[in-house]
């Protein structure tokens, strides 16, 4: 994916090239903008400049087909029938990802009773069934158990290995390190890279 001169009221202008199978992370005090570079991103809010995949124009598309290939995983995510399997389509893969985030069998449970990590794990898988190109993830592991925070980069990491690109927003400061990020930082809407100090001999 490539991003150029990305630019709403509050962000930007940002460049930025995302590889098939690559994870660029983006970190940043709460307020900076974080949120609102993925959804210009992922066309939820009126923004100027250009998105490409894979050499396509987002204009060129529909704005459907785009979050379908481009999909962004909100921090809180929206859920709208009783039980779990409401929400997805019950292919023979979805098992094994339900077990993959330690969730199996969670399909009667009911949402109203689901905890905020178990929302946030489920709502990865959800997202997955689309198999999206691109994966916009707002802090995904933000209300995870250790455990559960590495069933879940096992899964991303799975999903790279795939061909899928990640743009992930985290404040997990070793995050971006074990997905093999490139690191950038978001300040005040700008975005600039923010690479490791190589340590001085
Ligand atoms: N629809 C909107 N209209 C006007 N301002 C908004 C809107 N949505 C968010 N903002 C403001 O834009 C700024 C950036 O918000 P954003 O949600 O992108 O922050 P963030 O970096 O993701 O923060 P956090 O780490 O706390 O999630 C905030 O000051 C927020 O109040």
């Amino acid at each position: 994916m490539a991003i150029e001169e990305l630019k709403t009221p509050l962000i930007g202008p940002v460049d930025l090239s995302l590889g098939a199978g690559s994870c660029v992370s983006v970190s940043g005090p709460s307020g900076s903008g974080k949120t609102l570079f993925l959804r210009a991103i992922a066309d939820l809010d009126v923004s100027s400049g250009a998105v490409f995949l894979k050499g396509v124009a987002r204009e060129a598309m529909a704005a459907t087909q785009w979050r379908r290939k481009v999909a962004f995983i909100p921090a809180e995510s929206g859920w709208w029938a009783e039980r779990v399997r409401d929400h997805f389509e019950e292919t023979p893969e979805l098992e094994e990802q339900l077990e993959a985030v330690g969730l199996g069998g969670s399909l009667s449970w009911q949402i109203a009773r689901l905890s905020t990590g178990e929302r946030q794990r489920l709502a990865l898988v959800r997202a997955l069934q689309l198999h999206p190109e691109v994966l916009l993830l707002d802090e995904p592991t933000s209300a995870l158990d250790p455990p559960s925070v590495k069933r879940v980069e096992a899964l991303l990491e799975e999903r790279m290995h795939a061909g899928c690109a990640i743009l992930l927003v985290t404040h997990d400061p070793d995050q971006p390190k074990r997905l093999g990020a490139r690191r950038f930082k978001m300040t005040g809407g700008r975005l600039t890279a923010d690479q490791p100090q190589e340590v001085a001999r």
